[in-house]
């Protein structure tokens, strides 16, 4: 797969709910803050099972109720549509259960 060109990038990334670029790789990141341990560790697991069905995974670390996590395409070495899908399922997961950060 390829990655995003420019003129997807202008026009997908800005409608991607609180992910920003990375700044020293072509990736996007988000931190997602839960009401506590659980949740976030609950939210990781839908994720998880999600993104095995996918077979795209996410880079990603938990600390108690935060998730820092980053999206990029191992295979081609950057941002694709598979990125911008399992973040749009991210946020579809966490909507309604996330803290504001
Ligand atoms: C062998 C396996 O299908 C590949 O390594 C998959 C697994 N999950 C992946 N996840 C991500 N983020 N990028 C990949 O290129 C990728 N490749």
């Amino acid at each position: 797969m390829k990655t995003l060109s420019p003129s997807e990038r202008a026009e997908i990334l800005p409608s991607l709910d609180g992910w920003s670029l990375v700044e020293d790789r072509d990736a996007i990141r988000k931190r997602f803050v839960f009401e506590d341990f659980n949740a976030a560790f609950g939210w990781m697991t839908r994720v998880a099972l999600a993104a095995e069905t996918m077979n795209h995974h996410p880079e990603w670390s938990n600390v108690y109720r935060s998730v820092d996590v980053t999206l990029s395409s191992h295979d081609a070495r950057g941002l694709t549509r598979r990125d911008v899908e399992l973040a749009q399922r991210m946020d579809q997961f966490a909507s309604g259960i996330t803290r504001d950060a």
